[in-house]
């Protein structure tokens, strides 16, 4: 099998790529601001001038307990994603919609889903339970997932290499720092934590997102009249993180020329921000018991030269010290510490593509 179409349809964009056996991406486009809601029409068009494929790939958020691997869909695992759009509104529609897409307009060729979730399924028991009564978490399966699976074992595998670290003994700490936002830590290869929880609403402060807020508060603002339940999910999902901080939309880099302009709000929200990244990083190390390697990927990961010198700047005490100029001089997969750093830090350009090709790869191997 050589061709995949690999589908990634995140909160904010649609990704499609056809890669070949060797990785090699025989075509490539992005449509920023993707709702799925016309669903075929992009689809069609990319698939009119790209080569011939063999198999599709998709990135599916969710996976709930059920999916931990990639899995060949048909109607039936296709209705049990649907089931799970409740736990991932923003996302799980979309990919839904990827799916049917591709489907209607490549019905012989066989389809995969990959799952953000599925990375994460060797969690502990101690990191992914919720103190919660127990007879709410055996009803309703409560626990930590974790999200951007498929970016962050990519990026683990890749800094591993390139650090020239055996996996086994590596352990790793990844930002994954896109619209959505989160950090995984990794050791031997295999998530033992991360920030995201049940739903990617968790964690880190995000472009849109809140992450993590007081339960309490939650409460407080759904008792009486205060919020109705859908104007608080709409708040929590659409109108918090860096936009309801800032007041200038949820894209970092116009929240750092409003900083940069003297705007007080957006300078806390970038206070916040890194605030809230450095406390998640050191918690992932504690949580590997030591760090070998930290990575920084996806969209402001990758290019935020900034943002990587502030989350480090407090994180000196772990072994954590990056070269001044490899961190501004590069958005290519590179290392960026100083010489002396015990710990190795690296940017990684984000390809989940590669990974959802080589799970579907794999899954249609094994049938
Ligand atoms: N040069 C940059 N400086 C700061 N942030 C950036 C830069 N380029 C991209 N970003 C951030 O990356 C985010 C998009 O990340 P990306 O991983 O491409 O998207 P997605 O999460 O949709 O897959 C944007 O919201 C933006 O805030
Ligand atoms: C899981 C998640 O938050 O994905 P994205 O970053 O694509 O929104
Ligand atoms: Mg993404």
């Amino acid at each position: 099998m050589s061709a995949v179409l690999v589908v990634n349809a995140g909160s904010s964009s649609l990704k499609l790529r056809v890669l070949d056996a060797d990785d090699t991406v025989l075509a490539s486009h992005d449509i920023q601001r993707w709702t799925g809601q016309d669903e075929t029409a992009p689809i069609a068009d990319f698939l009119a001038d790209a080569p011939k494929v063999h198999a599709v790939g998709h990135r599916v958020v969710h996976g709930g307990p059920e999916f931990t691997g990639p899995v060949r869909l048909d109607a039936e695992t296709r209705a049990a994603i649907e089931r799970l759009s409740e736990l991932a509104p923003l996302h799980q529609p979309r990919a839904l919609a990827g799916i049917d897409a591709a489907t209607a307009l490549l019905p012989d060729v066989p389809q995969v889903a990959c799952f953000d979730t599925a990375f994460h399924a060797t969690m502990p028991p101690s990191a992914a339970t919720y103190a919660l009564p127990a007879a709410w978490r055996r009803r309703w399966g409560l626990r930590r997932y974790g999200f951007h699976g498929l970016s962050h074992a990519y990026a683990s595998r890749r800094a591993t290499g390139l650090a020239g670290l055996a996996v086994e003994r590596a352990r790793v700490v990844v930002c994954h720092l896109g619209a959505g936002a989160s950090v995984a830590a990794v050791a031997g290869g295999r998530s033992v934590d991360t920030t995201m929880g049940f739903t990617p609403l968790a964690g880190l402060v995000m472009a849109t997102r809140s992450g993590d807020v007081d339960p309490g508060l939650l409460l407080w603002l759904l008792h009486g009249d205060r919020l109705t339940l859908d104007d608080l999910a709409d708040g929590l999902e659409h109108a918090s993180g860096l936009a309801g901080l800032s007041g200038h939309g949820g894209d970092m880099r116009d929240v750092r020329r409003a900083a940069a302009a003297g705007d007080p709000h957006a300078a806390l929200a970038l206070e916040v921000y890194v605030h809230r990244l450095r406390q998640a990083v050191a918690a992932m190390a504690a949580s590997l018991g030591g760090l070998d390697l930290l990575v920084f990927t996806g969209g402001g990961g990758e290019h935020d030269a900034a943002l990587r010198a502030e989350t480090a700047a407090g994180l000196g005490f772990l072994g954590i010290t990056l070269d001044d100029e490899r961190n501004r001089g590069t958005s290519e997969d590179a290392r960026i510490s100083a010489p002396d750093a015990t710990v190795t830090t690296w940017v990684i350009t984000a390809r989940e593509d590669i990974e959802i090709a080589a799970q579907t790869r794999a899954a249609l191997r094994a049938r």
